[in-house]
């Protein structure tokens, strides 16, 4: 099927988010199920690869500021500084999503992650017994935070979008899907 919005000249002029309802006429039925699901990413990529394959490769973890439409999407000011984290989610050593959280930093107190290291944010997440999850949104425009590994952003095929919020914290967490995962598991291009 041909994309009616994502594929026009004036998709430039539409938001780079969309709601992931308004983008499914341009994903084929099996991204769909990757895209617009709202369990957890890291169960579903330990499921998807061989047993004890899966691995979170931590590319950066700082405070800094956030990208405008990060702190939009937050509902804080852009030059309010966050928490960022910044990760490849590997299949055998393969990555297969690249992921930016941001959190305010101010919400951060208390809740331990900046031990995480190479844990799963979502892991840890999805253990919240009040997590709520906000509207998926998605995305073709790839990644920005990995344009010094363009092996990275350059395969990056869908990205979406959502907040978490738990214990008074909201949590922006984006994910985008690469190449390399549509080859290793049959999907199609987009
Ligand atoms: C939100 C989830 O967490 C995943 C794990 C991440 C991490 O460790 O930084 C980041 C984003 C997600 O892809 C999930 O598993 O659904």
């Amino acid at each position: 099927m041909t994309a009616p919005v994502l594929s026009t000249p004036a998709f430039s002029l539409f938001p780079q988010w969309l709601p992931v309802a308004a983008a499914q006429p341009a994903m084929s039925a099996p991204w769909w199920q990757w895209v617009a699901s709202t369990d957890s990413l890291t169960a579903r990529l330990m499921a998807a690869g061989e047993p004890g394959t899966f691995r979170v490769r931590l590319l950066r973890q700082t405070i800094g500021l956030p990208q405008r439409d990060e702190a939009l999407a937050l509902g804080i000011a852009p030059r309010r500084y966050a928490w960022l984290r910044e990760v490849a989610l590997c299949v055998d050593e393969t990555p297969w999503v690249v992921a930016r959280s941001v959190a305010p930093l101010h919400q951060l107190q208390g809740k331990g992650l900046g031990k995480l290291g190479e844990r799963s944010l979502g892991s840890w997440l999805f253990q919240q017994p009040d997590l709520v999850r906000g509207p998926l949104e998605a995305t073709v425009t790839p990644p920005r935070f990995t344009h010094q590994q363009p092996g990275l952003s350059a395969n990056s095929l869908w990205g979406r979008r959502s907040v978490f919020e738990h214990g008074g914290l909201s949590l922006l967490v984006q994910e985008y899907f690469l190449s390399t995962m549509a080859d290793a598991l049959g999907l199609p291009s987009r």
